[in-house]
């Protein structure tokens, strides 16, 4: 299994670039899609959560209360802490078995905002590809996305790892600074790169 870990700070534009991947036909597990499927109503997972933090972060029908959770452990690490403690084993082991059935693909991409700051899937993973920008851009892409505050968002990337922590260690970078043309490029570029290098790894 040839893996590239797709990481990068909120609203990098991690998402974008997967589509781009998934358009040339590479198959994408990404972890926030995961941790939102375990957190639909009904999961077991849910009552997990509402055991730990209590009925205000679970919606009527027992789904996440997403703001309320985001409000919370973006403002309380322990909490933040405690709901990773819950979810993060369960999104690891449910990632891992996605990326089973794409065995045969030349390669895929793990779509994972925290790769640098968990390491749980160092051992699956081949390179790291960071999508990156500046942060005033982080902050005005997710505000329009998300609708959330600036302060909300800078608490965001506050929580994460720093940018030139995250630029020292990955393999390779895709520099999201400009048009979507541009940023489509520079996938397109990568992919050419990864498909030489899993036939070469042979
Ligand atoms: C806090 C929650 C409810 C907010 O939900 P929401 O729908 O607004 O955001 P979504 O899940 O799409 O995540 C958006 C982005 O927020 C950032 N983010 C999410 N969780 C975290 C976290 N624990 N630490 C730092 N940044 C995070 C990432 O950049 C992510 O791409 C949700 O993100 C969550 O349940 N997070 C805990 C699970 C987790 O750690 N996910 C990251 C997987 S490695
Ligand atoms: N080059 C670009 N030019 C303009 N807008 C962009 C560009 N790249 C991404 N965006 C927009 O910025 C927002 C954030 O991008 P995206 O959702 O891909 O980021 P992300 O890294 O997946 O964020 P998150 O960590 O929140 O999941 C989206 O609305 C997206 O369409």
């Amino acid at each position: 299994m040839y893996v590239i870990a797709l990481t990068g700070g909120i609203g990098a534009g991690k998402s974008e670039a997967a589509k781009i991947f998934a358009s040339l036909g590479i198959p994408i597990v990404d972890v926030d899609v995961i941790s939102r499927q375990l957190t639909t109503a009904g999961h077991p997972v849910m009552t997990k959560i509402a055991d730990a933090f209590g009925r205000d972060f679970v919606t009527a029908d027992g789904a996440l209360n997403r703001p309320a959770m985001r409000e919370r452990i973006f403002a309380v690490d322990a909490d933040r802490k405690k709901l990773e403690s819950i979810l993060h084993p369960v999104i690891h082991e449910k990632a891992l078995q996605e990326l089973d059935k794409h065995r045969d693909a030349p390669y895929q991409v793990l779509a994972i905002p925290l790769f640098f700051e968990t390491n749980r899937y160092s051992g699956v993973v081949k390179r790291t590809l960071l999508v990156d920008c500046e942060e005033a851009q982080q902050i005005s892409r997710t505000m329009q996305r998300s609708g959330m505050t600036e302060s909300t968002v800078r608490s965001i990337i506050a929580s994460q790892a720093s940018r030139s922590y995250r630029r020292a260690l990955a393999n390779d970078i895709i520099d999201n600074t400009g048009t979507f043309e541009e940023l489509a490029e520079k996938v397109k570029e990568k992919h050419e790169k990864y498909m030489q290098a899993c036939v070469d790894s042979e």
